[in-house]
């Protein structure tokens, strides 16, 4: 079944266009990786899909209904879990799972009963009384997690839940995410950490400048780029290599600076290795050579010839 699809959706900010005739399927029992740089417009399709913000072209169909798609009976199929933490701080972990659970519907004993079984799901089991103020940052993102599972969505959508918290919760969340499908839940997952994508998605969706611009597979989406060679050359003087010349020697194909490494992707077999050294060299110090297999951040690459984190972000 079609839990969620969008057929040509385009979204303004005033002249800045954030979603540019965007179509999108995500069927049942599906974990979507929807994969992209700072400001390709993940939060925005989230907000279109689940009706937070209107649209000037196009169509959302949710559950199936094209008709009135945000519905409350559709919206309470859905759970969402912002890029902001939204919890509140003066309240205990269990009041704060309560309060969602109420505004959900749920009541009485099986509110209860949910709230526990959502502390449990996330981690928090033995910390319901305690306050959030005295949670870590992985912590509280898990209680906000939670928030959004007591009344069991069929379709749960994370936007970059894993952002700034250290990896033993983040390696929770992925877990937790795993889990959640195995029960039933379709999951719509953004993020900017492809290897994130690469342990949990069963599809890929990668997005640029408000275009989806790729989708598949981890494994079809690495194949698209295996005719292709990485190196990455790290020198003292990166702004002084002639990018230009780099490209035009036989077999290469992309080019990208990023701080004081320059990558290079090259046709496989193109033996060009000492011609592109020879070029550096001539212009700046060499610190170090790899070549790397290729993985979802070449396939971005390849596509747009920008890499999906800048150096040195978090
Ligand atoms: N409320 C807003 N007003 C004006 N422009 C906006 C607004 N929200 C987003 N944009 C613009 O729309 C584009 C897409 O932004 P969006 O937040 O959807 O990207 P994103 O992929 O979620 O990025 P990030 O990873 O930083 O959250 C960007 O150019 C952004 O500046």
């Amino acid at each position: 079944m079609t839990i969620a699809s969008m057929q040509g959706v385009v979204k303004r900010y005033s002249s800045d266009i954030a979603l540019d005739y965007v179509d999108l399927d995500i069927q049942e029992g599906e974990i979507i990786g929807l994969l992209g740089p700072n400001g390709a417009g993940k939060t925005t399709l989230i907000q279109t899909l689940t009706g937070m913000t209107p649209f000037e072209r196009g169509k959302v169909e949710l559950f199936g209904q094209s008709k009135n798609p945000f519905s409350i009976q559709n919206k309470e199929r859905m759970g969402l879990v912002t890029q902001e933490i939204t919890v509140f701080e003066e309240l205990t972990a269990r009041e704060n799972l309560h309060f969602f659970a109420g505004v959900y519907g749920l009541k009485g004993e099986e509110k209860k009963r949910r709230v526990e079984e959502a502390l449990e799901f996330v981690g928090l089991g033995d910390k319901g009384a305690k306050m959030p103020t005295k949670f870590s940052g992985g912590m509280k993102r898990r209680l906000n997690i939670a928030c959004a599972l007591t009344h069991q969505p069929r379709f749960l959508i994370m936007d970059e839940p894993t952002v700034g918290i250290d990896p033993q919760s983040r390696n929770y969340i992925l877990e937790t995410v795993k889990k959640l499908r195995e029960n039933g839940t379709t999951i719509l997952y953004t993020t900017h950490y492809m290897e994130e994508v690469q342990a949990i998605a069963t599809r890929v969706v990668i997005m640029d400048q408000g275009q989806i611009i790729k989708e598949g597979t981890v494994e079809e989406l690495i194949k698209t780029v295996q005719h292709e060679e990485k190196m990455k050359i790290d020198v003292t003087d990166a702004d002084s290599v002639p990018i230009n010349d780099l490209e035009k020697i036989a077999g290469v194909k992309k080019v990208v600076l990023s701080g004081s490494q320059i990558t290079i992707i090259s046709a496989v077999g193109s033996g060009n290795l000492d011609r592109i050294l020879t070029l550096v060299k001539e212009y700046t110090g060499v610190l170090g050579i790899q070549a790397d297999k290729p993985n979802l951040e070449d396939v971005f690459l390849t596509l747009t010839g920008k890499q999906l984190r800048d150096k040195g972000e978090e």
